[in-house]
């Protein structure tokens, strides 16, 4: 069987072109960085397209063209991808070390073109460019071999060790075979299987980084789905699955869950008198004092207009008591100060304790409720638990 090496890299040129249009056509389906990564990495995708066409169409255009120019757009387009990916992760770019190897490799390839002529060299030039953008690609995705990592991060991290088994068989195997290297478009067993590789790989890494997208778009829904947007604290939907989680973890340690549930007195007051605009600002303020007296571990959400719920994991009712009261002494000394006046803030506490093993997450909640009550009924600016009011028992098995 004959390969024809010209034809393998115009089908990448193609393959990597087609991926190019559908990664930008995908953009409008993204926002914020994904939407800035992806058009990167379109564009990138085109100017490999662009690398692999004047490849392939050695013979038939000039030779600068096919060789300098060709690799010049191949760098650009792996610095690119590079930072389109860590860009996306958050990884810093290392755009600068990249831009110097990319430079440096692009002057060794002219000179040993037209200077001291060796392939060998050439490639062992690129290579080493390319293997130090692989490296940028591949680190931010090595945390995806957890046990729980992202399916995306895998799809990247196999295509690009591929590159990297390949591109280093390439290398090693002038060195191993004695036989000097040759270029790209003669037909040896490492150079088909490195343009095979280069015509599917744009179809791999476009998947991949489409999955990428997906998953970080999805993991940015989650997020504001769970997000109070005034005050940025967990909302309901994500205290209530936070509860069920710590009421698992309580059960199989054997350790209490302490609940708060807190509302501001009197906030109606508030609004009237400073607006809904700086009764927002008080909800703001509040959060901060609230923050300020939790430790590490201790979770807050806004389950109300200006009801919020504490979960402290680990606390009995006397702890959590305890922590109430910090919360409550924290708000009561702020002084809010507003157009000129100076606003004092009081806030009513309701305490009550998960016993290990209890695992109904509504009537922990009402008992909650109930001890607020109480702490408005009583004349608010107070902590109540629930072995304070009738009825309640302080906690349930
Ligand atoms: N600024 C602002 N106000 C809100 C928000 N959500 C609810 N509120 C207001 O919070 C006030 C709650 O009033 P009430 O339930 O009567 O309670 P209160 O005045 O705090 O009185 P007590 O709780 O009995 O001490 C209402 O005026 C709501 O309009 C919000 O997101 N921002």
């Amino acid at each position: 069987m004959s390969i024809d090496m010209a034809t393998l890299a115009l089908m990448g040129a193609a393959q990597a072109l087609l991926m190019a249009v559908v990664l930008w056509t995908s953009t409008g389906s993204y926002a914020g960085v994904a939407r800035a990564s992806l058009r990167l990495r379109a564009g990138a995708q085109a100017l490999e397209a662009a690398a692999w066409g004047l490849l392939g169409l050695r013979g038939h255009v000039a030779d600068w063209l096919s060789i300098p120019v060709a690799n010049a757009v191949m760098l650009v387009s792996y610095a690119m991808t590079v930072h389109a990916l860590r860009m996306l992760l958050g990884a810093p770019s290392r755009l600068r070390m990249v831009a110097v190897a990319s430079v440096a490799g692009w002057l060794a390839i002219v000179w040993y073109t037209w200077g001291a002529t060796s392939f060998q060299a050439r490639m062992v030039c690129a290579s080493l460019v390319i293997m130090l953008d692989l490296a940028l690609l591949i680190a931010p995705l090595l945390d995806s071999l957890r046990r729980d990592g992202s399916a995306a991060k895998r799809v990247l991290l196999a295509t690009l060790a591929i590159a990297v088994a390949i591109v280093l068989w390439r290398n090693a195997e002038p060195l191993l075979s004695s036989r000097p290297a040759t270029g790209l478009l003669v037909p040896t067993p490492i150079n088909a299987i490195y343009m095979m590789f280069s015509a599917m790989q744009p179809l791999f890494t476009s998947v991949g980084f489409l999955l990428l997208y997906n998953e970080t778009m999805q993991a940015e829904l989650r997020l504001l789905a769970r997000t109070d947007p005034l005050t940025g604290v967990n909302n309901r939907l994500a205290l209530i699955e936070t509860i069920g989680r710590l009421l698992d973890a309580a059960g199989s340690s054997g350790r209490p869950l302490g609940v708060l549930m807190l509302d501001v007195d009197h906030f109606k007051a508030v609004n009237d008198r400073f607006g809904h605009g700086g009764g927002d600002r008080v909800l703001l303020s509040l959060v901060e004092r609230i923050q300020r007296a939790l430790s590490h571990g201790d979770v807050i959400g806004r389950v109300g207009g200006e009801e919020f719920v504490v979960l402290s994991p680990g606390n009995d009712l006397c702890r959590t008591r305890a922590l109430g009261e910090r919360i409550r002494t924290e708000v009561e000394r702020a002084q809010l100060v507003f157009d000129g006046h100076v606003l004092g803030m009081t806030v009513s506490v309701g305490v009550t304790e998960a016993a290990p093993g209890e695992n109904d997450v509504t009537a922990l909640l009402q008992r909650a409720d109930a001890a607020l009550y109480a702490a408005k009924h009583a004349g608010r600016n107070r902590v109540v638990t629930t072995g304070d009011v009738a009825g309640v028992p302080p906690a349930s098995a």
